[in-house]
């Protein structure tokens, strides 16, 4: 991949990112989840503050029906079973046939080749956005196991740039890799949410809940590039927010709720920080 790949025209303002959070909060989109169990009563809460709808619902007797009408699907695949692939599979089919956006955070995707082979039968279904951290978006752009577990041990690299502008060109749809600056690309374009706080880093679910976030704000509209540095911002200034005072994980995270809530599209105008 060469110097060619970054496109430095695909901008994305602060008052882009504003609509993007008040149309969110307009139409509070139905947002299935089909996430793991660490995470789901922390991202149902994400949603919530955030202004959306969520519904968490894995039986296979109704999670398509579930996903054609919902707004948004999430596929997240932190605790992965034989059972769920085939859930995960019959839903995003049905969002993808209903016209629904729907969301792939491949998590600990190089922790086993069982959820590298889970993550390629979903992956050819078609998301409109695939979330992960930069270890999760180099495994799966190079086929390697990156990291361990669920953790990125992956720096902020031109490989993880690359890495993310070569499996958006290869799946044809955008990708967000996140960290301390989340990278998100079309395949084009590539633009960088400068927000966040290393405390994100320090409680499990906020890469779940970056991911339920996004599919939130593609569920109210927004286009998938545009949309995902939206969210991204969105949560990363909800994070800097909650962060003031330095408070422990414990009350980093209810914080971090809180702020979720109280975010404006008037403060985003104010407070995102995307680069192309
Ligand atoms: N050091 C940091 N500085 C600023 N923001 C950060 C930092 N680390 C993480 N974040 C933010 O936290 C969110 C989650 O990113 P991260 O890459 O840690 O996800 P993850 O590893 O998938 O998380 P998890 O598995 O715990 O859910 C993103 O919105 C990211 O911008
Ligand atoms: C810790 C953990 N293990 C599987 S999923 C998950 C939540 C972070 O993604
Ligand atoms: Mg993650």
């Amino acid at each position: 991949m060469g110097e060619e790949t970054h496109v430095s025209t695909t901008a994305v303002s602060p008052e882009t990112a504003s609509e993007a959070l008040a149309a969110l909060r307009w139409k509070r989109p139905l947002v299935h989840c089909l996430t793991n169990d660490v995470v789901a009563n922390v991202t149902a809460n994400a949603l919530l503050a955030a202004g959306a709808s969520p519904v968490m619902a894995h039986a296979p007797e109704e999670a398509a029906v579930i996903a054609a009408r919902a707004g948004a699907l999430l596929v997240n695949i932190g605790t992965l079973t034989r059972d769920r692939v085939e859930v995960m599979v019959a839903a995003a089919e049905a969002a993808r046939a209903a016209g629904a956006p729907w969301v792939f955070d491949p998590v600990g995707v190089g922790a086993s080749p069982f959820r590298q082979e889970a993550a390629a039968r979903i992956l050819a279904i078609g998301p409109t956005l695939v979330k992960g951290n930069a270890a999760e978006i180099v495994t799966l752009a190079t086929g390697r196991p990156a990291g361990r577990g669920v953790d990125s041990e992956e720096g902020e690299s031109r490989a993880v740039q690359d890495a993310a502008v070569a499996l958006a060109r290869r799946l044809r749809c955008a990708v967000a890799a996140t960290g301390r600056v989340d990278l998100v690309t079309d395949g084009v374009g590539v633009l960088q949410v400068h927000n966040g706080h290393a405390l994100m880093g320090r409680i499990t679910g906020s890469g779940c809940a970056a991911g339920a976030l996004c599919a939130a704000v593609l569920g109210a509209g927004a286009p998938a590039l545009a949309g995902a540095a939206s969210a991204l911002a969105y949560f990363g200034l909800a994070g800097e927010r909650a962060a003031a005072g330095e408070p422990g994980p414990g009350m980093f995270q209810a914080r971090l709720l809180d702020e979720l809530a109280a975010v404006t599209p008037e403060d985003l105008a104010a407070g995102a920080r995307i680069t192309a």
